[in-house]
């Protein structure tokens, strides 16, 4: 039996170790977010996860493959499918052996839109096999193991999870919740989970057109300008702050007032122009030219409005109630619109016992 904790570095999502003695994890049920990444001009690095989520049911058997799926998009249904795939890569990661698999999707976030739904299935795939024990199922054993004996590393997860996506900001955000900044050093990818503010309310305008992540990337240069990387090292700083702090007014020295909270004007304006960006946007934007042509009428309008990954659906990070009913009001037409809650836990795992 495989019990599922979580780690230091994860918030909420552990599911709860089933005791010990009792029959081995023979599947599990997974929630994964949909994630927005760049944010503007963090690209490559900033996350942001979003309370709209895929779900996946993964049943162990003795051989095969079957999936289901329930959702508009087409799938592979084989050893080819993204969820399939990246259960198994794990599987070999953690030197366990490889079953057969049936697996349950319910895919709501759509494909190929720029909301992470590639991250999204390969990290359901990645938690979901932490959870199974699959030499004691194959075993057809009760062996029973110690409670957290195999406690979900988020940490390890994403260095699997990266590995199969290409690039960690989706994966990070999708794993931890919340807004994630990762980056790569030596040991691999990395990643620092903050909280966004309270009163985010993000609000994707989603095309019915597709953009491909893998031919998007291809229209990016292989240089930049240095006055455009400093310009948008910046704003990503800024960013950051932004995101996470700016409805806290800073300590004041003892005895005097402290300076009044800033107000959700001056906040706005701040994360308009925290998310203007010279890395990635003026080489994406021309080709989707109605996400180009929102995210200016957006702004226009006072909201910090951004491609979403890599397009087409354009991210509006709106400051409370009154700006994200302004960001629903502007002019969308083909874009469907949905105000979201920002996801705080990242995604869940609930081992299964057969
Ligand atoms: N739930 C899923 N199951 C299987 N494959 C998926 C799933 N979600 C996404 N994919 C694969 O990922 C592709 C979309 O990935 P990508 O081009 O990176 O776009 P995005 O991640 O922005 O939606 C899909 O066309 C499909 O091949
Ligand atoms: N940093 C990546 C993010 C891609 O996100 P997706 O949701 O479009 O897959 C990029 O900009 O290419």
């Amino acid at each position: 039996m495989t019990g599922v904790t979580d780690t230091p570095t994860g918030r909420g999502a552990a599911a709860s170790s089933p005791s010990a003695g009792a029959a081995p994890t023979a599947g599990a049920r997974v929630r994964v977010p949909a994630t927005s990444a760049n944010l503007g001009p963090g690209f490559d690095a900033f996350g942001l996860a979003l309370g709209y989520y895929d779900e996946v049911e993964v049943a162990l058997r003795r051989d095969g493959v079957s999936v289901r799926v329930e959702g508009a998009e087409q799938v592979a249904t084989g050893e080819d499918n993204l969820v399939i795939r990246s259960i198994r890569a794990t599987l070999d990661e953690l030197g366990r052996p490889q079953p057969g698999l049936a697996v349950r999707c319910v895919n709501r976030v759509p494909h190929g839109r720029g909301l992470g739904s590639s991250a999204a299935a390969i990290v359901a795939g990645v938690a979901a096999a932490w959870a199974l024990d699959t030499a004691a199922f194959l075993a057809g054993t009760d062996r029973p193991v110690p409670r957290g004996a195999a406690a979900f590393d988020r940490a390890a997860a994403l260095r699997v999870a990266t590995a199969i996506e290409g690039h960690p900001d989706n994966v990070a955000a999708a794993l931890f919740g919340g807004f994630t900044v990762a980056w790569a050093d030596t040991d691999g990818p990395l990643a620092y989970r903050a909280e966004p503010v309270a009163d985010l309310r993000p609000v994707a305008f989603v095309p019915s057109a597709r953009t491909s992540t893998a031919h998007s990337r291809g229209r990016l240069p292989e240089h930049v300008a240095h006055a455009n990387a400093a310009f948008s090292a910046g704003r990503a700083g800024l960013l950051a702050l932004a995101l996470t702090q700016g409805d806290a007014p800073p300590p004041a020295p003892a005895g005097l007032a402290g300076p009044p909270r800033a107000d959700a004007a001056a906040r706005a304006r701040l994360l308009l122009a925290a998310t203007e960006d010279r890395l990635h946007q003026p080489y994406r934007l021309p080709a989707v030219p109605e996400s180009a042509a929102l995210i200016g009428r957006l702004r226009d309008a006072g909201v910090a409005a951004v491609l979403s990954g890599s397009g087409p659906t354009v991210l509006a990070l709106a400051l409370g109630g009154e700006q994200a009913a302004a960001a629903v009001g502007v002019a969308a037409p083909g874009f469907a619109v949905l105000p979201l809650a920002v996801d705080r836990d990242g995604v869940r795992v609930t081992p299964l016992v057969s």
